[in-house]
């Protein structure tokens, strides 16, 4: 173990913890400035970080401490390594960490599985019974599904062009357009900005067919963000038709459409920025209608296990009056006899079912299909998605 190496994990990590930081972007950032580390050196960063953000609560317990470097210890104890002499932190020692993973078991939920004692609350209230072991599901590391870009390549080919250069890679039986790196590897940027695979989890990959877009129909994407769906759709339709790609955040669309330009250079996405007129101006226009709506973003924990650490019970209450509000406002813009889904990247029925059953209850919908992707059964991120029909 390298002293400089341990020490730029601790400092990612205490600017997670203290300074709420953007675990993934702080990972970014410190490789970036860091052009020297090798593989290896990265991996081992990487994987303290994600490992000691995830278990927080857990190594804490193992550690009898809450310094970072304390933690730190309990997970390299994890990783197999010895502690070298000159890592020094306040807490048990190593010896004493190992006898305590013991009786970890025997400790509350939300210690063994680290998360906010309210999130525990919650998620039990929500629930039910099946938070043991959707919390345990988001808690496993998971591993990186491409998307093959249909609209420049076959997933054959892909595989195949991917192998050439040496990366072992899985078709994911199904869902026919995924890709799966092995456990534990990413994918270089050269080969994320060559536009022929989009990185996408396979809950992910689940969400656009649903709205079985046609070629040649106009398709809004109200929530498009950077675009991961957008892009999808439009390879389901062979890049012919129109999608309407929208958000609020216009540095998200220019992310997307430097996206759509590398997945095809005459693509059929337009990007638009809400404002006040979008709601009259798009009346009625789609054949289609995504609304990907703004979420807690509990179902991708397993990606980002530093979110647990930055949501607060106040947020979870604004997301999910913004979702009723959009899913009332944003329907409107569905022509009559169109297809409306709706969805999200959370596990918590008040962000899924209750808004649906909401849209319901306001009349004009009919219900086609509930869709809940839940981690536990099938691995991937937690994703919700109702499909609905415009009357
Ligand atoms: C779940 S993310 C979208 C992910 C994206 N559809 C994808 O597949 O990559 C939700 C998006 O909603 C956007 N958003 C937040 N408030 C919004 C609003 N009032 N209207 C439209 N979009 C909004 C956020 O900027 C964010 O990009």
């Amino acid at each position: 173990m390298h002293r400089i190496l341990a020490h730029a994990a601790t400092d990612i990590i205490k600017s997670v913890f203290h300074e709420h930081k953007v675990l993934d972007r702080c990972l970014a950032q410190a490789f970036e400035a860091n052009p020297k580390w090798g593989k290896r050196d990265r991996s081992f960063i990487a994987e303290t970080c994600f490992e000691v953000v995830r278990w927080r609560r857990a190594l804490s317990f193992l550690a009898d401490s809450e310094d970072v470097e304390a933690l730190c210890a309990a997970q390299w104890g994890r990783m197999g390594y010895e502690l070298p002499d000159w890592w020094t932190y306040h807490g048990a020692s190593a010896d004493e960490m190992t006898s305590r993973e013991a009786e970890l078991p025997q400790q509350a939920r939300a210690i063994r599985e680290s998360i906010p004692d309210w999130l525990d609350v919650l998620g039990l209230e929500e629930l039910g019974a099946s938070w043991d072991s959707e919390l345990a599901a988001l808690n496993q590391r998971t591993r990186v599904y491409l998307r093959v870009n249909t609209l420049k390549t076959s997933r054959l080919a892909a595989q195949e062009w991917l192998a050439s250069q040496n990366i072992v890679i899985e078709e994911v039986s199904h869902l026919p357009d995924a890709l799966a790196l092995m456990p534990g590897k990413t994918l270089a940027k050269k080969f994320r900005m060559d536009g022929r695979v989009e990185i996408q989890d396979g809950g992910s990959q689940m969400i656009a067919p649903l709205l079985a877009p046609q070629a040649g129909e106009c398709i809004i994407d109200t929530c498009a963000g950077a675009g991961g769906k957008s892009l999808h759709l439009a390879s389901l339709m062979q890049n012919q038709g129109r999608i309407i790609a929208m958000d609020v955040v216009p540095r998200k669309l220019r992310e997307l459409e430097k996206r759509a330009q590398r997945a095809h250079p005459k693509h059929c996405i337009e990007t638009h920025r809400i404002d006040a007129q979008t709601i009259v101006r798009y009346k009625e226009v789609a054949d289609r209608l995504l609304i990907d709506a703004p979420c807690s973003g509990l179902g991708t924990l397993k990606r980002q296990p530093d979110l647990k650490w930055r949501l607060q019970p106040e947020t979870i209450n604004k997301v999910r009056a913004i979702q009723a509000e959009i899913l009332s406002d944003y329907s409107s813009m569905l022509k009559p006899g169109g297809r409306l889904v709706y969805a999200t990247c959370s596990v918590l029925p008040s962000e899924n079912h209750a808004n649906t059953a909401r849209l319901l209850e306001q009349g004009g919908f009919r219900l086609v299909e509930e869709h809940t992707i839940s981690p536990a059964t099938c691995g991937y991120d937690g994703f919700y998605a109702a499909v609905l029909t415009k009357i």
